[in-house]
């Protein structure tokens, strides 16, 4: 299978290692020309809990990318799906699939504005991975993913995509209830992510605190609310437990929303808690501790572009 990773950032680099370690033809699309170079020069540093590899996986800018291939699958950030799509014209064939692991709502719709919707897959990805450097990447940290298509498209490719991903060490289902699980990690995601980055601190920290540890319970209850009043019938203590791993096990892990702070780029809090007080405010209900966090991220991002 041919593969274009569309993003390879934190976690396009650790993904694109998996199709690679899996037999796949991985080609990393970024627009960093630094780090593009770094990883044609020495391959992919990859640092888990198993050791350092480095994998020579071919990187490339947008425009060298000129024939379709079989699978794209998208890690930039959300606000950068549709511009990055759009620079890839050229890779998206009629029998093209899409695929979106990243945070957030909204991203089968965003996918689906650049491929048919049958060629659309979405999932969740508990994954923890931070981008070090030139052409590294370091992921300390047990996790997962769940795929499916987003619409009605047949579930054959979905299940190859994650036999392959699962082979080469990224244990990955494909799961028909895919919008359940899409909407329990952004609730997580909007617990857990804002609060990494106003504190400038990782999980770990949290769980020491009362306070933290009060508004991530309230955050996840809150998104629960939402979640069913919008016909998605999920459950709050699976959330739950999600977070607690995430302040033990995690416990280092920079979270993605804090490793963009530190970096003074934008956040991706309106697909997060944004879109989660939009289906919020779209059921007549109030989420007070989840916009209090969305208000606050987007003072944030306000510091960057003023
Ligand atoms: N990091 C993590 O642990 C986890 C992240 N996620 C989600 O995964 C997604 C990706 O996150 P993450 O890997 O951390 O993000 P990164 O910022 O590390 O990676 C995104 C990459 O995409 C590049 N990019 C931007 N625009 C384009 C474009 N037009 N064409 C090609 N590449 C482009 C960026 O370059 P540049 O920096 O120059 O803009 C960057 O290298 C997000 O939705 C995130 O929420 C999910 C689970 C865990
Ligand atoms: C790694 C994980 C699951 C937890 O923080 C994440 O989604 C993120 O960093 O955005």
């Amino acid at each position: 299978m041919k593969i274009a990773i569309l993003g390879a950032g934190a976690m396009g680099c650790l993904y694109g290692a998996a199709f690679h370690r899996a037999g796949a033809e991985v080609l990393l699309i970024d627009v960093d020309q630094a780090h593009i170079d770094a990883i044609n020069a020495g391959g992919l540093e990859l640092e888990t809990r198993a050791g350092t590899e480095m994998l020579p996986i071919p990187a490339l800018r947008p425009d060298q990318l000129d024939a379709p291939v079989d699978l794209v699958v998208v890690f930039t950030k959300t606000f950068q799906t549709d511009r990055a799509l759009g620079g890839i014209a050229a890779a998206i064939g009629p029998d093209t699939q899409l695929l979106s692991l990243q945070n957030g709502l909204g991203n089968d719709r965003r996918l689906a504005e650049h491929a048919a919707p049958e060629r659309v897959m979405v999932g969740a990805s508990t994954m923890p991975s931070d981008l070090i450097g030139l052409g590294k990447v370091r992921s300390h940290g047990e996790g997962g993913s769940r795929l499916f298509p987003a619409f009605e498209g047949e579930a054959d490719f979905a299940v190859r995509v994650a036999d392959l991903l699962t082979a080469g060490g990224i244990p990955t289902t494909a799961d028909p209830a895919i919008h359940q699980v899409i909407w329990s990690k952004a609730i997580f995601n909007a617990a857990m992510n804002p609060l990494c980055a106003l504190t400038l601190r990782t999980p770990g920290f949290l769980f020491l605190h009362d306070e933290s540890r009060d508004m991530i319970r309230t955050v996840v209850d809150e998104g629960v609310g939402v979640a069913r009043a919008s016909g998605v019938m999920i459950e709050a203590q699976p959330i739950h437990d999600l977070t607690h791993v995430s302040m033990t096990d995690h416990a280092n892990h920079e979270a993605s929303m804090l490793q963009d702070v530190k970096a003074g780029r934008r956040t991706e809090i309106d697909a997060i808690n944004g879109a989660i007080l939009d289906a919020a405010h779209a059921a007549g209900l109030s989420v007070p501790v989840t916009e209090t966090l969305y208000r606050m991220l987007r003072l944030q991002d306000a510091k960057i572009s003023t």
